[in-house]
């Protein structure tokens, strides 16, 4: 068995795999609503003395049964993920009557990168969004020791612990690497933006780390551009709308060699890592490990 198979079943750590009572479970409010179900913030106070801690929790929409062994996966994948860059699974709540299923995490309090940013775009300065883009950086890292595939890597996936800390948020699309391949086909498009796919994930439907890495050079676009994608041109090309002729329209565009402009006080160097995350072809890409030296070294060369 692969390393990350050995790894991702915690043979040598015991799961503490969390039951929480649905009846100490005190919903609060709702953080966010999507296709994906709901998630809720919640306190989970056993004492019923407002001690207990709060925390997200993520349900399937009832209807979405299909949905289900999805979720049961989602819950796998996050359950099997140890990382400081990685938003932490705390259990589960079986909920009787609606027979279903919750997943517990920590709660964050400042929410997804995209609000944060908007809220705060005046005082995040350079050296900060380098701290960002770092952490997400080693995040994917571990992402790829463990074998898997996140493929919907996007601002709006990233949660902010502090104003220090950012976390890789919603593994709902997330797929394991088999050992004997370098990438995962899918059998039918997403219903993620295709905005943020490489090519080869456009065109072929495959999604590999190297697909990750590009989704990664998007975010770091989304994040020198404070989040704000009113100034965003694939916005023009309307790639947040899913056609079949937009995805070949946009896929045209990546063959000419058009990318996303460099956005204004963007470091030079940080636009060029851009660019080697979106070279056409996955091999020409560089691995999260290398991206992860070269922060390393403009967070060094900012300091000075
Ligand atoms: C696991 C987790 C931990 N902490 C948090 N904190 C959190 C704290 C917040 F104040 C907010 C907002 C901030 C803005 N005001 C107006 C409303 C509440 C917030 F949205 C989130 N959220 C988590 N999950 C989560 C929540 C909500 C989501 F829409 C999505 N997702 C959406 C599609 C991919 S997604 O799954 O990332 C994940």
């Amino acid at each position: 068995k692969s390393d990350g198979f050995w790894r991702r079943t915690n043979m040598f750590k015991k799961q503490q795999q969390d039951v929480f009572e649905e009846r100490y479970l005190r919903f609060i409010s709702i953080l966010g609503k999507g296709n994906f179900g709901s998630v809720e913030l919640c306190r989970y106070d056993p004492w019923g003395d407002n001690t207990g801690d709060l925390v997200a929790v993520k349900e399937l929409q009832s209807d979405k049964k299909a949905n289900m062994a999805d979720f049961q996966r989602e819950i796998q994948t996050i359950s099997s993920l140890h990382c400081d860059y990685i938003v932490k699974y705390k259990g589960i709540c079986y909920s009787a009557g609606r027979l279903s299923t919750k997943l517990v995490m920590e709660y964050l309090p400042f929410g997804s990168l995209i609000g944060y940013m908007e809220k705060h775009r005046q005082n995040v300065c350079t050296r900060r969004l380098l701290l960002f883009a770092s952490q997400i950086c080693k995040g994917m890292e571990y992402l790829q020791n463990m074998r898997y595939v996140h493929r919907d890597l996007a601002a709006r996936n990233i949660l902010v612990a502090s104003d220090t800390l950012v976390k890789i948020a919603d593994f709902g699309l997330t797929k394991i690497i088999p050992v004997d391949k370098e990438y995962y086909r899918v059998t039918q498009p997403g219903e993620s933006p295709i905005f943020w796919y490489a090519p080869e994930s456009i065109s072929e439907l495959k999604f590999s780390h190297k697909s990750d890495v590009w989704s990664f050079g998007i975010v770091l676009h989304e994040l020198f551009s404070y989040c704000d994608i009113s100034r965003n041109p694939k916005r023009k090309i309307g790639s947040y709308v899913q056609s079949p002729s937009m995805a070949i329209h946009l896929l045209n565009l990546l063959k000419d060699n058009w990318r996303l402009p460099m956005p204004s006080q963007c470091p030079p160097k940080v636009h060029s890592i851009m660019m080697q995350c979106w070279e056409f072809n996955s091999e020409d890409r560089p691995s999260f490990s290398s991206l992860q030296d070269m922060f390393e070294n403009s967070l060094v060369t900012l300091n000075r």
